[in-house]
């Protein structure tokens, strides 16, 4: 059995993400131990029933002492207050890390509480599903997707190799990046399509009663798949659009345009713009499936959890 690549990690949050982690990170033998913080009570006592860790804790920085890898694994808009509940106690050397799915404003809001002698590191498995809460936790939600780190460009290449070689253990493909770039890709991967799923199932709800019946009746094919996003996990979805603005507006701009093209195109019965169109999504669709990038293919994502997420992690 060859060495663990971190002596301890410690987890602040333990929901859907941080309780992945911690499963395959034990699985693989990744790290010799785990400790786990959260800020609700309950499920600090959900993750120690489901044996996710080895030592849990109420307060976060009891968690993080000593540890020679924390990843902060909250809804994007309490990271800086995780920061700062956490920076006096890190260990000197220590990688810190995060999971968000936004970048510039988590650096902004974790940095300033940062003490240097930590290698701070920001990161982002693009890996999920609708659930929430540690009981969602899946031991193979990282095999053979992505993670983006967002390192600076004076961060220590070693600990950015370092931190590569955990996510790798932990079966992801990993890509350096600047978070600004990361901000503007996702916006339009995975920012802007949960927007649109939102929107689409809040304005089938909208409709008149009737219609709304008929809706709910017939949602076996594509307004079910909007569905699932929909039921995505409203506090960590409310803020990725607080701080992913500036990419989200830009690109629902462009959206919005070609939106009013399609629509003139129907007006006008102007087929060729729409089969062209079509046409061009369909190959899009096939390259990805091609490339192994099949998102819906994963047992995972069609998981049926017999147990209701729980309201407040
Ligand atoms: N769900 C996804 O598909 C997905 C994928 C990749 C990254 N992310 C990112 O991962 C992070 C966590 O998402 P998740 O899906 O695991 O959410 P989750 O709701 O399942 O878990 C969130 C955890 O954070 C804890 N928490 C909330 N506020 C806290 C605070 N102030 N202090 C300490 N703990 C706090 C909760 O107790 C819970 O344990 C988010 O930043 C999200 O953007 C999510
Ligand atoms: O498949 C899903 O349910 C997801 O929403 C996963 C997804 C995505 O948009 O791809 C959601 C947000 C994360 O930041 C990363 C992954």
């Amino acid at each position: 059995m060859t060495d663990p690549l971190f002596g301890k990690l410690a987890l602040v949050g333990i929901g859907h993400i941080g309780a992945s982690i911690a499963l395959a990170a034990r699985r693989g033998g990744v790290v010799g131990e785990i400790a786990i913080s959260t800020r609700s009570p309950a499920t600090l006592a959900r993750a120690e029933e489901l044996g996710l860790g080895d030592v849990y804790f109420a307060d976060a920085a009891d968690a993080v002492r000593g540890a020679d890898l924390v990843i902060v694994c909250v809804p994007v808009g309490a990271s800086g207050d995780v920061a700062k509940a956490i920076g006096p106690h890190l260990k000197a050397g220590a990688i810190v890390s995060d999971v968000g799915s936004v970048k510039v404003s988590v650096v902004k809001a974790m940095a300033p509480h940062l003490p240097s002698a930590v290698h701070f590191i920001p990161g982002h498995p693009l890996a999920g599903t609708e659930h929430s809460g540690p009981d969602a936790g899946l031991v193979d939600l990282f095999q053979n997707r992505w993670c983006v780190l967002t390192p600076a460009e004076t961060a220590d290449p070693a600990a950015v190799e370092k931190l590569m070689a955990f996510w790798r253990a932990l079966g992801a493909n990993v890509e350096a990046m600047s978070a600004e770039h990361h901000d503007l890709v996702l916006a339009i991967t995975s920012h802007l399509p949960h927007l649109i799923a939102y929107n689409i199932v809040g304005t089938a709800s909208d409709l008149e009663s009737g219609i709304r019946s008929e809706v709910l009746k017939f949602s076996a094919s594509g307004f079910r798949d909007f569905t699932r996003i929909a039921a995505s996990d409203p506090t960590m979805w409310r803020d990725v659009f607080l701080n992913n603005k500036e990419a989200v507006l830009e690109m629902l701009g462009r959206f919005n345009e070609d939106l009013a093209t399609l629509t003139r195109a129907i007006r006008n019965g102007d087929g060729d713009t729409l089969f062209d169109l079509f046409t061009r999504t369909r190959a899009i669709r096939r390259s990805i499936v091609a490339i192994g990038q099949d998102t819906s293919a994963p047992d995972f994502g069609r998981r049926d959890h017999t147990k209701p997420d729980q309201a407040k992690t």
